[in-house]
């Protein structure tokens, strides 16, 4: 059975003092789940830290939103694998929309930093997501294809989380069909060398759609930006009802 992984990506929101008070409420609002439910939250880098020491031996687990490929070095700004290990981090979101739209991601670089996230024991979630204008051309599968076929090269399968996002969903508010988004993720299955890796949809996921998103056959999780930053909203989600 593939297993059900539920991540909540805050991006650049909360402060240390914010996640604190998060935690609580959220760890209040948590009902028991089934044992193939896994439960992340992927903070910045500043709440790492705190979270990881108040998270310590639960059920939930701590993600990074980004990693550098290298261990060490003079790359000013950036977090090296080891750094994250060090603060009990087992997870990183790796070429997020937002990080090749801003920041030059690119299938390239992303495929350096999932390399390196394996090698140090990190779970890497990798991105992949077509844009409006893309859907709107009939590119979504071919886009998707490159983005997982340069991403993945040399990367290990048995130790992977993709994430579908199409980018016209993210923060719109404008969820992709379930059923769409169902088909989407199935063909990108076809395309792995192991159909058991996890793929989740992301895209304006909330309280009031996750039940549907989850009940699709090939869906298995779901990446929350905005509503992950709501205690008992995100802790509704984790509790979905299958
Ligand atoms: O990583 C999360 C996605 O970008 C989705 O964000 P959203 O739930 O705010 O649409």
């Amino acid at each position: 059975m593939r297993k059900i992984v539920i991540a909540g990506n805050w991006k650049m929101y909360k402060t240390q003092a914010e996640a604190l008070e998060f935690l609580k409420g959220f760890l209040d609002h948590l009902s028991e789940t089934p044992d193939n439910r896994e439960v992340i939250l992927c903070v910045p880098f500043t709440a790492l830290s705190t979270l990881s020491k108040n998270l310590h031996g639960g059920r939930v687990m701590i993600g990074a939103q980004n990693v550098h490929w290298e261990t060490e070095g003079a790359y000013t700004g950036e977090v090296s694998p080891l750094m994250l290990k060090e603060l009990g981090v087992r997870y990183v979101v790796i070429g997020h929309s937002e990080r090749r739209q801003y920041f030059g991601e690119t299938d390239e670089t992303a495929n350096l930093r999932l390399k390196t996230a394996q090698q140090y024991g990190l779970t890497p979630i990798l991105c992949v997501g077509e844009s409006k204008q893309q859907r709107d051309a009939g590119e979504t599968d071919a886009h998707i294809a490159q983005q997982i076929d340069k991403g993945l090269a040399d990367v290990d399968q048995n130790n992977l989380i993709i994430a579908y996002e199409p980018i016209w969903a993210i923060g719109t508010g404008d969820t992709c069909d379930a059923t769409d988004a169902n088909q989407v993720i199935g063909r990108i299955r076809s395309q792995l060398k192991n159909p058991d890796v996890p793929i989740q949809y992301g895209g304006s996921v909330k309280p009031n759609n996750i039940d549907e998103i989850m009940a699709q056959s090939e869906i298995d999780g779901v990446l929350v930006g905005g509503a992950s930053l709501d205690p008992e909203g995100f802790a509704r989600i984790v509790n979905y009802q299958t």
